[in-house]
């Protein structure tokens, strides 16, 4: 355990609403203008397979705020197939995953009072990598179908940020899943 490893500005501990507490809106969360968390994500950091902007190769995964909740939207291509017909389910996790560390990135800024993206916001980024995923898969995911995942902040801490998610494609909830993100470690720099 090193915290001394973090990545995290002396004043974050002070802004957020408390060690344990789950976050809420505050008057300084202003990222509600269509843009997503990982259009802001710092260059060193955009290079993501799930969510990077700048990965040619990756399925670009964009998580917004949605109310106190936030959404990601992805519909899988033919070349995601499990067996014919059906959304292999490693994808399923990954849109899971980068959901999870894009809405715990947005709900530690927000629970610091700082904006994503503000170019006057000098503090050092708040990056959030995977420590623990968990999916359960609940029913067959029918591709060609958009896949919409709804993600709950469950809890934030100093150095990590619990989300709990529901992947729903049409009607039917197909998975479930909970991340928990940690700040990213001066190691992974
Ligand atoms: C920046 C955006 C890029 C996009 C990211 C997309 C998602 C990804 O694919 S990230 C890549 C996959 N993930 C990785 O490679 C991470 C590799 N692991 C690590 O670097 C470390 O083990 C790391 C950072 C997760 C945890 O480091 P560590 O020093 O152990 O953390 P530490 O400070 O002790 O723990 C902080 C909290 O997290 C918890 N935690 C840490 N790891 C885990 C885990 N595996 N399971 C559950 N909880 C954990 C701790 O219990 C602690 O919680 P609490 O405060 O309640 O006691």
């Amino acid at each position: 355990m090193a915290a001394a490893r973090a990545v995290v500005p002396a004043s974050w501990p002070e802004r957020t609403a408390g060690a344990g507490t789950v976050g809420r809106m505050t008057s300084h969360d202003t990222l509600h203008d269509g843009t997503a968390f990982q259009d802001h994500y710092p260059p060193d950091v955009a290079a993501c397979f799930g969510c990077g902007r700048l990965n040619e190769h990756g399925h670009h995964l964009r998580t917004t705020w949605d109310g106190e909740g936030t959404v990601t939207r992805f519909t899988p291509g033919p070349e995601q197939t499990a067996v014919p017909g059906y959304v292999y389910g490693g994808l399923i996790a990954s849109v899971i995953d980068c959901a999870g560390t894009g809405t715990a990135a947005g709900a530690a800024y927000r629970a610091a009072g700082r904006t994503m993206g503000d170019p006057d916001d000098h503090e050092p980024p708040l990056r959030f990598v995977t420590g623990r995923l968990e999916v359960d898969y609940l029913a067959p995911t029918p591709l060609g179908v958009e896949l919409v995942v709804r993600g709950h902040i469950d809890e934030i801490k100093a150095r990590k940020v619990v989300v709990s998610l529901e992947m729903a494609a049409g009607d039917t909830v197909v998975a479930r899943g909970r991340v928990i993100a940690v700040l990213m470690p001066a190691t992974m720099e």
